[in-house]
């Protein structure tokens, strides 16, 4: 009789999965050519071999982050309660990134925090305080931290923030994310290794994302380390979802003169009123025209 499993994917790569169940790590793949699966999601597995099975169910997901182009879209992570955005005084981070991974989060109800990397680098300090300003100004908490030079502070920054909480960091080349996943899981070049070899990745050890069991955090603490990505496309949000991730736009819908007003030329908008009285900021307001001009976007 074939054994029955319930496990968590902590990598994915391609078709291939590795869960783990009580410790035990279980290489998986999906039925058929399903690639649905998430790193973060509760697994049933019927176990074809010691460590190996084949996935039979997804259980329900509290909540799921992805990202999508017209496409195909592609699962970063299931089941996050929250979500940090690396950024650093350098190499400079772009407005653009930031706020779409805020959108995605939003759109997926998970809570949205920044990392500002990198302290340490006072030449640039003040300018990039300016930078996340606006951002902490939506509610967003902005921590700081240095992870090579002051990591006992940042590891005391860090942890309460982590503590029973199901994390995910993501951010661009360069912003220090390997350096603070390093920090926070000692042993995670150790595990890279043996996930990279379950997996059969060959050399490219860092296309995979993967969690790390945060134990001494609380039984379920644990953070999803992602690859950098360039582009970060939510093509799969509609117009409703869209104008609701943007928190500053809140105050002011249901108050423009259409009930069905996109917010972007049209007469007597409340949004466009408060872009031109300062209280939204014209980048967010922009990469909000340009996320319903993508999401509009059709196969032909
Ligand atoms: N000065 C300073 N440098 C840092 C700090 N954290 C990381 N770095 C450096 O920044 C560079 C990039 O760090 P990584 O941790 O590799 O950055 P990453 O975001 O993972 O980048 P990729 O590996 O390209 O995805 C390295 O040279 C680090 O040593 C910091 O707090 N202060
Ligand atoms: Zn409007």
């Amino acid at each position: 009789m074939s054994q029955k499993k319930t496990a968590t994917i902590i990598a994915a790569h391609g078709r291939h999965y590795l869960a783990e169940a009580d410790g035990q790590k279980l290489q998986c793949v999906t039925r058929g050519k399903k690639t649905n699966v998430a790193v973060g999601d509760l697994v049933h597995i019927t176990l074809t071999s010691p460590d190996q099975g084949v996935i039979d169910k997804i259980e329900e997901r509290k909540t799921l982050l992805y990202r999508s182009d017209q496409y195909k879209s592609k699962l970063l992570a299931a089941n996050l309660t929250q979500l940090f955005i690396v950024v650093a005084t350098e190499p400079g981070f772009t407005d653009d990134l930031v706020s779409r991974a805020l959108v995605a989060a939003e759109a997926a109800g998970i809570e949205a925090h920044l990392i500002l990397n990198k302290v340490d680098v006072v030449d640039a300090l003040a300018r990039t305080r300016e930078r996340v300003a606006p951002y902490a100004a939506l509610g967003y908490p902005v921590h700081e931290v240095s992870a090579t030079a002051q990591p006992e502070q940042t590891l005391a920054t860090l942890k309460p923030l982590l503590a029973g909480a199901s994390s995910i960091l993501i951010g661009q080349s360069g912003m220090g994310k390997s350096s603070l996943i390093n920090l926070l899981v000692p042993e995670a070049a150790i595990a890279t290794r043996e996930i990279s070899a379950a997996l059969d990745t060959g050399k490219h050890t860092t296309t995979f994302t993967r969690l790390y069991h945060l134990h001494e955090l609380g039984p379920d603490a644990s953070i999803i380390d992602s690859p950098g990505f360039q582009e970060f496309g939510l093509y799969h949000l509609s117009e409703g979802m869209l104008e609701r991730a943007f928190v500053e736009f809140e105050p002011y819908l249901g108050h423009c003169k259409f009930y069905n007003c996109r917010h972007l030329s049209e007469p007597q908008c409340a949004v466009l009123a408060a872009v031109e009285e300062g209280k939204i900021t014209r980048m967010r307001h922009q990469l909000y025209a340009q996320l319903l001009h993508e999401s509009s976007q059709t196969l032909y």
